[in-house]
């Protein structure tokens, strides 16, 4: 190999080396410029509307999402409420949730806990860094790093939330408190959706209180095993970008599981498909984005949609959030509800369970087609 050669190719690896290092290293590099490997095809770059350019465009990319009330759901209001959930679970596959009754210092520690892990040196950091998905702790960049074609401008750390005696030992006991923090916000998150999951069975008509006390039914089984289920948490940092129009925090995608708590920052950057537009849900402080994942569309049989959603970055902002995914446990098979098929309403969907999604992980570029897809059946 030529001298000239040798160093290009030296340099291509250092290159590559430093993509897997994460954004908030090339951020604190002091780049100017995001690199090629981060640029997105025209066609799925952000369309970067301002106010003051398009008014009319700016108001219709900003969507309001429709908010629940969740303590109305325990009072009069609640038939109300639960028309309000299904609307919003079949029309956008998403809502704000708001009077939740998690306290406001349990999500301040959990983001604060959470940018603290950030600001750890790359060192700390790198430690939980694996191409194992199933480790209880997984720390990394981009969507699917090994698989990416074009990497996004997002560093995250994941945590597996069940067993949590087994997984704990597991989690970052540094920055400090961590550990704490992060349980309790798991433990919360958890009781919450439980109460959601009641709620949505109830809204697509399935009840879940027993008329004979004596017998347990068939909902009541289900939500003992959403009591044991699986919990996954993603923390996601997005540290300022120098060119936040050609690339994207993370691709457009849906959810694997029964519902997403997704906690977001004051710094928007959430957009949702709507109508073939891609809508900004603006942050509400100490609300909950609560949207339908892969999961539920099978288990309603396509009523609730899992929608595709995406996030953007901006130049002068670092944004976290906190995704809590919810499903039942990993070696369930997940399927339309038998009490929502029926001769002139079949099955749209193939039985899946976890083995299924691994294999569709490891076996294409997760931007190109949705894991839902694979599993229609028509
Ligand atoms: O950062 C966000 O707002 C969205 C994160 C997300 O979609 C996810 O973690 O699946
Ligand atoms: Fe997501």
């Amino acid at each position: 190999m030529s001298p000239s050669l040798a160093k290009s190719s030296e340099k291509l690896k250092n290159e590559i080396e430093d993509y897997h290092k994460g954004v908030k290293y090339l951020h604190e590099s002091g780049i100017q410029k995001v690199p090629k490997k981060y640029i997105f095809p025209i066609s799925e770059r952000p369309n970067c509307y301002t106010i003051n350019e398009n008014p009319q465009v700016a108001s219709k990319h900003n969507l309001k999402l429709p908010v629940i009330d969740f303590s109305q759901l325990y009072g009069p209001n609640r038939a109300q409420v639960l028309d309000s959930l299904s609307y919003a679970c079949e029309n956008y596959g998403f809502f704000q949730l708001t009077n939740h009754g998690i306290p406001e210092e349990v999500i301040k520690n959990m983001v604060d806990v959470g940018g603290r892990f950030f600001d750890l040196p790359l060192v700390e950091r790198e430690k939980y860094m694996t191409k194992d998905m199933t480790t209880p702790v997984r720390y990394g960049t981009s969507f699917n790093q090994t698989k990416d074609g074009v990497f996004c401008w997002r560093d995250f750390l994941k945590l597996v939330c069940d067993p949590l005696p087994q997984v704990l030992p597991h989690w970052p006991s540094s920055p400090s408190y961590f550990r704490e923090m992060a349980v309790t916000y798991s433990k919360e998150t958890k009781i919450l959706f439980i109460k959601l999951v009641e709620a949505i069975l109830e809204s697509l008509g399935i009840n879940v209180a027993t008329k004979n006390k004596t017998q347990q039914n068939d909902e009541e089984i289900m939500l003992k095993e959403f009591e044991d289920g699986s919990q996954l948490m993603a923390v996601n940092f997005y540290p300022p970008c120098p060119n936040p129009d050609l690339t994207l925090g993370m691709p457009p995608h849906s959810d694997y599981g029964f519902l997403t708590l997704l906690l977001q920052d004051e710094v928007e950057g959430l957009q949702v498909k709507s109508n073939d537009d891609w809508v900004t849900i603006q942050p509400i402080p100490n609300a909950f984005v609560v949207n339908v994942g892969d999961h539920l569309e099978i288990f309603s049989n396509g009523k609730y949609k899992s929608v595709l959603h995406r996030v953007l970055v901006n130049s002068l902002k670092s944004r976290i959030s906190v995704a809590s995914l919810h499903s039942l446990p990993f070696n369930s098979i997940i399927k339309p509800s038998p009490k929502l098929i029926s001769e002139t309403n079949p099955s749209l969907y193939k039985d899946t369970n976890f083995a299924a999604f691994l294999e569709y992980l490891k076996s294409c570029d997760s931007t190109n087609k949705s894991f839902l897809e694979t599993r229609r059946l028509t």
